[in-house]
């Protein structure tokens, strides 16, 4: 559920009409609702309930400081993957005794700051990372919290580009060789084993799955138990999905209700790091319509929204909703391409859309809040767009829309 409707014909976020928020910031623009936000935290901490957990949203689906620090003032903790993600953390005022450090390619640098700060735990994803962060922790005469990423070889049964737990994918460790790389981590003095880590996939609409990846993972534990190796926590990652078109993923309640059921009778503090689940449905992305253009072959609609805006159509053909924001009650019908002025044949946020239009008609694409402006570019040296949060009926700019003088700021003529 999220806090965008209509009422008396037209788009609302929270209590505001989204056109008011179109003309004052302009398009396109990206709109977030700080109580969807909240609303799909709590729904995850509820879900977990009594169980010893930490939720550690997953700061890559919308990292804008405003949107971490609505999730920190709530306790969230913060699943991150570069320095950036940390700093942004520390700036919103998230604490980071409850951030973990995941990703495949984790510089000295940015190990040594994160210990500087004492993150909860690394998620280490191969024995070469091991041997880096246990000399970069000596160096500085500390302990590393860690935990192996661990890949459990299941299909998560989602788009290949998000597919991350099999075999074949440069994630985690393979869980069979998991044991002797855990032996070797318990041999390097400044790292402390704390738990295991796993991540299979992103916009995973059933629960099987995570629990195939469960069962996997809990058999490592007890392998590890037997080796006088006792882990405090397990940490299943995020992909939940949401609903983009037709998918009907499960709640976070349903979800957390089956993986609790799986650790009853074990002390092991559970860990997720959702990121999709909790942003997309926050958030929309405002476009306006340029032009109508008909033609023989097909009926365009160009908008000023853009891939370099919004990636993920044009990378994933994914498919978000797009729905007019006051929607014309006459008119005629056609099947439009909402295209922007991108110069590639890829630049679409949606085809075959049924919408009655004209130019001028302000359009939102739906479940935009995650993997939207974190993934935008300055392609076509386009400005990236405006974000706006909606707190009942405040609007708060949380980032301005980019100029072109901040997009040459960091580049110099040559001299001569
Ligand atoms: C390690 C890790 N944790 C969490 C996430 C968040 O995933 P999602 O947005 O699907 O919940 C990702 C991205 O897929 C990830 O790579
Ligand atoms: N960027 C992807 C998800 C990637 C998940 C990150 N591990 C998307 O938009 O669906």
């Amino acid at each position: 559920m999220d806090y965008f409707n209509y009422t008396d014909g037209q788009l609302f976020a929270e209590n505001v009409p989204v056109e008011t928020i179109a003309s004052e910031f302009g398009t396109p623009c990206y709109v977030y609702s700080r109580a969807t936000f909240e609303r799909h935290y709590k729904a995850y901490d509820n879900a977990l309930g009594d169980h010893p957990h930490l939720v550690c949203y997953a700061v890559k689906a919308n990292s804008n400081i405003a949107v971490l620090n609505v999730l920190a003032k709530l306790g969230s903790g913060f699943d991150i993957v570069s320095i950036g993600e940390l700093e942004r953390v520390l700036a919103a005022g998230g604490d980071p005794s409850k951030v973990v450090f995941s990703g495949v390619g984790k510089q000295p640098h940015e190990m040594r700051r994160a210990l500087e700060v004492g993150v909860h735990c690394f998620n280490v994803e191969s024995e070469a990372e091991l041997y880096r962060l246990n000399d970069v922790a000596a160096k500085m005469g500390l302990v590393a919290p860690i935990s192996l990423r661990v890949n459990p070889d299941v299909d998560a049964g989602t788009h290949p580009y998000i597919s991350t737990g099999l075999k074949e994918n440069k994630f985690g460790i393979d869980i069979q060789r998991a044991p002797d790389v855990y032996e070797l981590a318990k041999g390097l003095k400044n790292l402390a084993i704390k738990g295991v880590d796993c991540h299979i996939g992103s916009q995973l609409t059933e629960v099987r799955p995570f629990l195939d990846a469960l069962d996997r993972v809990l058999v490592l534990v007890d392998i590890l138990k037997d080796k006088g190796i006792e882990l405090k926590h397990l940490d299943l990652g995020g992909g939940l999905g949401v609903r983009y078109n037709q998918e009907t993923p499960p709640e976070p309640s349903e979800y957390a209700s089956e993986i609790i059921a799986k650790l009853k009778g074990r002390e092991l503090t559970l860990i997720m790091e959702p990121g999709r689940s909790i942003a997309a449905n926050a958030g929309i992305m405002l476009t306006r319509v340029e032009f109508l253009k008909c033609t023989e072959h097909r009926d365009f609609a160009v908008i000023d929204g853009a891939m370099n805006d919004l990636l993920r159509p044009s990378l994933y053909s994914a498919w978000q909703d797009i729905v007019p924001v006051k929607p014309r009650v006459t008119g005629e019908k056609r099947t439009y391409d909402l295209v922007g002025p991108v110069c590639e044949t890829g630049d679409f946020l949606g085809k075959d859309r049924e919408l009655i239009l004209e130019a001028g008609d302000l359009l939102a694409v739906r479940s935009a809040g995650a993997y939207g402006f974190a993934m935008s570019s300055n392609y076509n040296s386009r400005n990236r767009p405006a974000e706006v949060m909606v707190d009942g009926d405040k609007l708060h700019l949380i980032r301005q829309r980019e100029s072109i003088a901040d997009q040459i700021a960091l580049e110099k003529i040559i001299a001569e």
